[in-house]
Parts: structure tokens; sequence; C-alpha cells
């Protein structure tokens, strides 16, 4: 210490560092100053050792330190949710790291699953962040008066029933296409793949099923969706490797393409009452348009939340009408009965009518919903008060998640959970009775595990016992969410599933092609916000 006081003194400085810091800091300072005193040299490593190091082994000793106090402060009863006791496996608590490491390979739906299942209706998956598996709560959480869930726009003028009559023709066209498309394909057809294409909201889809994905555009949102999905786990960090290219580059490339495509559609202007008809004010002529920037978002959210969902929903459906032979021949009976050769399937008419096909497509979205985890709620971080909703107390900042694929499994709300098995929402609206359901498809072997709260009650052995333990809570249903904020577009996603289901079982009959094996799609379907699935190979015949 007296050397450095003298030596600053020597050069005119009348300083002495134990003043300005710490000990430990002091001491370092120290130490490299005599270094440098007793081996004055113009070494560049030795320059680079003693500049760098030090400061980094401080910088890591503060970051050290830093980390420790979040992670004794979240583990301890000074942490609302700890206080409020409830359970999760202690690394959650700590961070949301281990939330990422966990759900790294797309499985988070089931990752959520089994915590549930280990921990009950109410667990702590991060430091603020919990995940409900409680039916009764999805409306206090979602609804009217739930949790708020950030700035949204309203989209709803662009998805009111009013406006989707306006979509018929653009519909009729790109179902007319996907057909003529299918009929010229020879050998195995990866069906998905032109799902995708007539799902593109771009350009009414047409131009992707002529010339296809010339951008490779689909791979990218495949792509670009699992890692913005990650980037979503880790906000501090994600916010820092979104600036690194290698690590963002399939996300800047799917929001450049969105951008320019919306840029493109608004300067050529409205030819059709299309979305950004709508989204433009186009209909509001008094109204100004909404600001650019708003619109090139809605860009982005059409392609993701609008074309990717619906082309997952539809494929799932196709698989598990190749996997389910009896469910598929249920469905070709009804759409043949409404729409023979001939009918136009575009008419909606008698979609509503189709008990079986609103089975199918319940049951698809059931066990795969295209969002299996949804959008998470948040209480205010600036709430005065815990908000208590029901049994729960949620403190200001926490993040509540209502999985959808965890409701849609859990045994208390539909019996034998994991079973495909349309003939449930049937029985549930008084179309079938229970034993006839139960002849169509017999229950599914008993589990082999010890039962939990998600897995299968025994089988009944009387039609009185299967009535008794037939669950069908319908609130536990929310492929779209629930509540005021809920899919702006369910009903024109649900126009596109069954229009283009009726369509193709008109048009087609469809067996697997090769390399589709039936469990596949489960064990490859992943949960990166919006699903990921798995090629759907089919062979397909045209229907004379
Ligand atoms: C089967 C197809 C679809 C499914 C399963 C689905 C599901 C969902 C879910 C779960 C949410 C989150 C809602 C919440 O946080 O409570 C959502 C939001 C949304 N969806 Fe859909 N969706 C589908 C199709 C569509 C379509 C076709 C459109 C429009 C073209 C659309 C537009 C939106 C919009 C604008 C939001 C709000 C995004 C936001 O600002 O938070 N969706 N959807």
């Amino acid at each position: 210490m007296a050397a450095l006081t003298h030596s600053a003194r020597r050069m005119g400085l009348n300083y002495d560092s134990s003043i300005y810091f710490s000990p430990g800091t002091h001491t370092a300072l120290q130490l490299v100053h005599q270094i440098f005193r007793k081996y004055e040299t113009f070494s560049l490593p030795f320059h680079a050792i003693l500049l760098l190091v030090p400061p980094a082994i401080c910088y890591t000793w503060y970051i050290g330190a830093l980390a420790t106090s979040v992670v004794f402060y979240r583990l301890s009863p000074f942490h609302p949710l700890h206080r409020l006791g409830y359970p999760g496996p202690v690394l959650c608590r700590t961070s949301m790291t281990w939330h990422a490491i966990r759900t790294n390979g797309g499985k988070q739906m089931e990752y959520l699953r089994s915590l549930h299942d280990m921990y009950g209706d109410i667990v702590r998956i991060g430091p603020n962040h919990l995940s409900i598996r409680e039916a009764s709560l999805v409306g206090p959480i979602l609804g009217v008066s739930g949790l708020p869930k950030g700035a949204s726009r309203a989209w709803n003028r662009g998805l009111a029933p009013a406006a989707l009559k306006g979509y018929d023709h653009i519909m009729s066209n790109r179902v007319h296409q996907l057909v003529d498309v299918l009929g010229q394909q020879d050998g195995v057809v990866v069906l998905g793949k032109w799902i995708n294409y007539f799902a593109y909201v771009f350009g009414g889809g047409s131009e992707q099923m002529k010339e296809g994905d010339t951008d490779n555009i689909w791979r990218l949102v495949e792509k670009g969706t699992e890692i913005a999905f990650h980037l979503g786990q880790l906000p501090w960090l994600g916010i820092y490797l979104g600036y690194v290219p290698g690590a963002s580059g399939p996300v800047n490339i799917v929001l450049e393409h969105s951008r320019t495509l919306t840029k493109k559609r608004i300067a050529e202007g409205s030819s059709t009452r299309d979305l950004f008809y709508y989204l433009n004010n186009e209909d509001l002529p008094e109204e100004a348009p909404p600001p650019s920037r708003h619109l090139l978002d809605d860009g982005v959210l059409a392609m993701v939340a609008g074309s990717d969902t619906t082309s997952s929903a539809i494929t799932s459906i196709f698989h598990c009408l190749l996997a389910h032979p009896g469910a598929y021949a249920a469905l070709q009976e009804e759409v043949d009965r409404f729409y023979p050769r001939g009918e136009d399937v575009c008419n909606a008419a008698h979609q509503r009518e189709m008990h079986y096909l609103t089975a199918v497509i319940n049951e698809t979205l059931r066990l795969f919903p295209p969002a299996p985890t949804s959008t998470s709620r948040q209480v205010p971080h600036d709430a005065r008060a815990p908000v208590v909703l029901g049994s729960l107390v949620l403190p200001p900042g926490t993040h509540v998640y209502v999985p959808p694929y965890v409701l849609h499994r859990d045994a208390r709300n539909f019996v034998f959970p994991d079973a495909f098995c349309p003939e449930r929402w049937l029985v549930a609206a008084g179309h079938m009775p229970l034993a006839s359901a139960l002849s169509l498809s017999p229950p599914p072997p008993p589990p082999l595990s010890a039962p939990s709260s998600s897995t299968p009650p025994p089988i009944a052995s009387s039609l009185a016992e299967a009535e008794s333990e037939f669950a069908h809570a319908e609130g536990a249903f929310i492929p779209f969410s629930h509540g005021p904020m809920n899919c702006a577009g369910k009903a024109l996603a649900l126009r596109q599933m069954r229009t283009v289901v009726c369509t193709v079982l008109q048009c087609f009959r469809l067996r697997p092609g090769e390399g589709w094996e039936k469990g596949r799609y489960e064990a490859e379907f992943r949960d990166y916000l919006v699903a990921n699935r798995p090629e759907v190979p089919v062979v397909l015949e045209a229907r004379r």
C-alpha cells in the first residue's frame, strides 16, 4: 500500500487507493502495480494478462455474488411464492434456466404434465412462474375478470362473421387450387407441405401452391418459432442472444420476409377484402390507417398465429384419420352424405350439422393443440396487492400458464385422455348413447403404472359404471384459449379446417405412404409455442 501511495505521489497524485476501493480490489491493484514495477516489460501477452485477468476475476466474483443473492432470495421465505407454499422442483424455483434446459427438446407440454402429476394442480415452474392444471381456475384466470395479457390490437373486425363471409371466394379459390395440385402429385405426398402452402396467409396462398416455397419460408418459420421459443424462456439472456446473428438468424429472416410482404401488400392496395383490408382500416375511410409498424407486426402475427397454427391443426387431423381407420370410415360416410361428388364443399351450409366432423376436429385439437402451452398471463408488477382468484393467490409480477395440452390430457377432464375417440364428443352432446360409443371404440387397456390424476381410471365393468365414470369437462377444452383475449381467428380457423377436410375426403382416398408410422407423430410433435409437427406421408387416390 505504501508503495502504491508512494508511486502515485511520484506521479503527482495525492492518492490512497484504500479510500476508493474495497479491500479485495485494493489488494489486487497493489499486486498488479508491484508486478509491473518489478518486471518492467513491453511483452504484449504479459500486459494482456495483467490488464485483463484481474478485472475478469473481479467481474466473475461480482456476477457470482449477484447470482447467489438472487438464488437465495428465490429459495427463501422472503419470496412471496415460497411463502404461499406453491410446490415445484428446487431448480425451477431458482431460475428459468432449468425450465429452458428441460424443454429444450420441444417436449415442454409433456414436461409440464409430468410436473403436475408429481406436484399437483398448481406448480411453481420458475422463480415467478406458475403452471395451473385446475379446470375450475380456467375462467377466473383467463375470463373477463381474469389476469391481463398485455398489449394486443383489435383484429376483431377482420375476423368478424361479416368479414369471414367476404373471405369465402378467397377460400374457395384456394381449396380448388389445393385439390388440383394434390391431384397432380404422383407417389408419396407430404401432406403437411401442401397444407402449409394452403394456409399461407399472404397473396391468398396461391403463389406457394403454384411455385412452391421458393424462399424456404416454412422451414424458417419452423426454425424461427423454435429459436423464439428458446429466447422467450430466458427473457434476460434472450435479449442479448437476440443480437447474435447466428443465434437469431431464422427469426430475423421470417420477420423480414413477413414485413416485406406486408409492405408490398399495403403498397399495392386492396384488390379484394382480405385480412389486411381490415387491419389497414380500409373499411373505415374516415379513420387514419394504423402506424405502419403495427401493420408490420400484424403481418408477422398473421403468419405465425394464423397460418402455422391452422396448418398444424389440419395436418394433425389427417394423421389421426390415418391412424384410426374406423374414425376415417365414419367421417367419410358423413362427408359423402352431406357433400356427395359434385356438391360444392365451399358452401358451408351443412358443415355445422356434421357432428362427426366437429367431433374429429375437437378430438384432434384436444390431443394435438397447435399451441400446446398457449400464452401466459401476468399479474402487473405495480399491483398494490396480490390478486386472489378462488383458491389462488398471485403476488404482483407472477406469470401464470394454463397449458391446454395438460388440461386436455387430464383423466378428470377427459376419460381415457390419451386415446383418440371422437365419439366422446357425440356422447357429451347427446348425439350418441354411451353404449354405442363403447361398442365402437373399446377403451384402451388400463395403465401398468400406478394411477395418477392424468392416467385413465380402471375400465368400467358395467354401462352404469361407465356412465358414472364418463368424464368430459368441456370447460377444460381450450385449444383456442378462453376469455376476452382468446384466439381472434377461431372462427376462420374452424371454417378452414372443416372445408379442407371435407374437400380432401370428397376428392381423394388417403392411405399411409412409405415412412409413415403410427407412433411417430406423437413422438415428434414438439411444443415451440406453435407446435412443430413431423411429416405425414400419404398416397392419394382420386375418387371417381
Ligand atoms: C387451429 C388454429 C388456431 C389455434 C389452435 C389458435 C390458437 C390460439 C391461441 C391458444 C392463442 C392465444 C390466446 C390467449 O393468449 O389467450 C391465439 C391467439 C391469437 N390467434 Fe389464434 N389460433 C388458430 C388460428 C388462428 C387464425 C387462423 C388466426 C387469424 C388469421 C389467428 C389469430 C390469432 C391472433 C390475432 C391472436 C392474438 C395474438 C396476441 O396478440 O396475443 N389464430 N390463437
